[in-house]
């Protein structure tokens, strides 16, 4: 398994082993105790989600549950690629509305670690990508927001990406009011 940092300290992308043979590839994509011996602390996962998009350019996002239903994300690719996309969305954190972005694919196996406290969102880079995800908190649909897609400078490569209705109408991050406050732990 590697840990690679992002520049955003708290979101990280996680590339389990493969072990390959003749047959394909076997691979543990989630183990806590070996997580927690890399000095990665995941909260516990109660909710596992599986989307499918078949269009290259189908963009979900960006969204975030308020708490006290906010939700990490542990996110990667079943079939196909995405771009996956975490912001920072704690008010008061010095890298407020600052992104980040990683490529996932089936082939690369990367998982990204998004934690509460961030937007999520992706584009597809291949038709019927699937994307499974874990995540610390149960769906809480009064909580569930969306903020618009297009409104921090984010390269999402495509200009025009296929969207739900609840996404094209979202709130752009600059009238938004975020729930989420940043807790210094240092
Ligand atoms: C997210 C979610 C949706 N639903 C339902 C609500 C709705 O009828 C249908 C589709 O929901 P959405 O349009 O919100 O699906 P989608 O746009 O794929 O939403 C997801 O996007 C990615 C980027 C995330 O980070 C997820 O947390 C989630 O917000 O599924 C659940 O039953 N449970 C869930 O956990």
């Amino acid at each position: 398994m590697q840990i690679e940092s992002t520049h955003l300290p708290e979101v990280q992308i996680i590339t389990p082993r493969r072990h390959g043979d003749s047959r394909g590839f076997f691979s543990e994509s989630w183990n806590r105790k070996a997580l927690l011996g890399a000095g990665l602390d995941l909260p516990e996962f109660v909710q596992d989600n599986h989307s499918m998009s078949h269009q290259v350019g189908t963009l979900r996002g960006l969204h975030y549950q308020a708490p006290p239903h906010a939700q990490g994300k542990l996110v990667r690719c079943g079939r196909g690629s995405l771009l996956d996309v975490a912001v920072d969305a704690r008010r008061g954190s010095p890298r407020y509305g600052r992104w980040v972005a990683a490529e996932l694919s089936y082939e690369n196996g990367r998982q990204l670690w998004i934690p509460a406290g961030f937007l999520h969102g992706f584009v597809t880079l291949q038709s019927d990508t699937e994307v499974v995800y874990k995540c610390t908190a149960h769906y809480d649909h009064a909580s569930d927001g969306s903020v618009l897609w297009n409104s921090l400078g984010i390269d999402w490569g495509a200009l025009d990406p296929h969207l739900s209705d609840k996404d094209r109408a979202a709130t752009p991050f600059a009238d938004w009011r975020s729930p989420f406050l940043y807790e210094d732990k240092a």
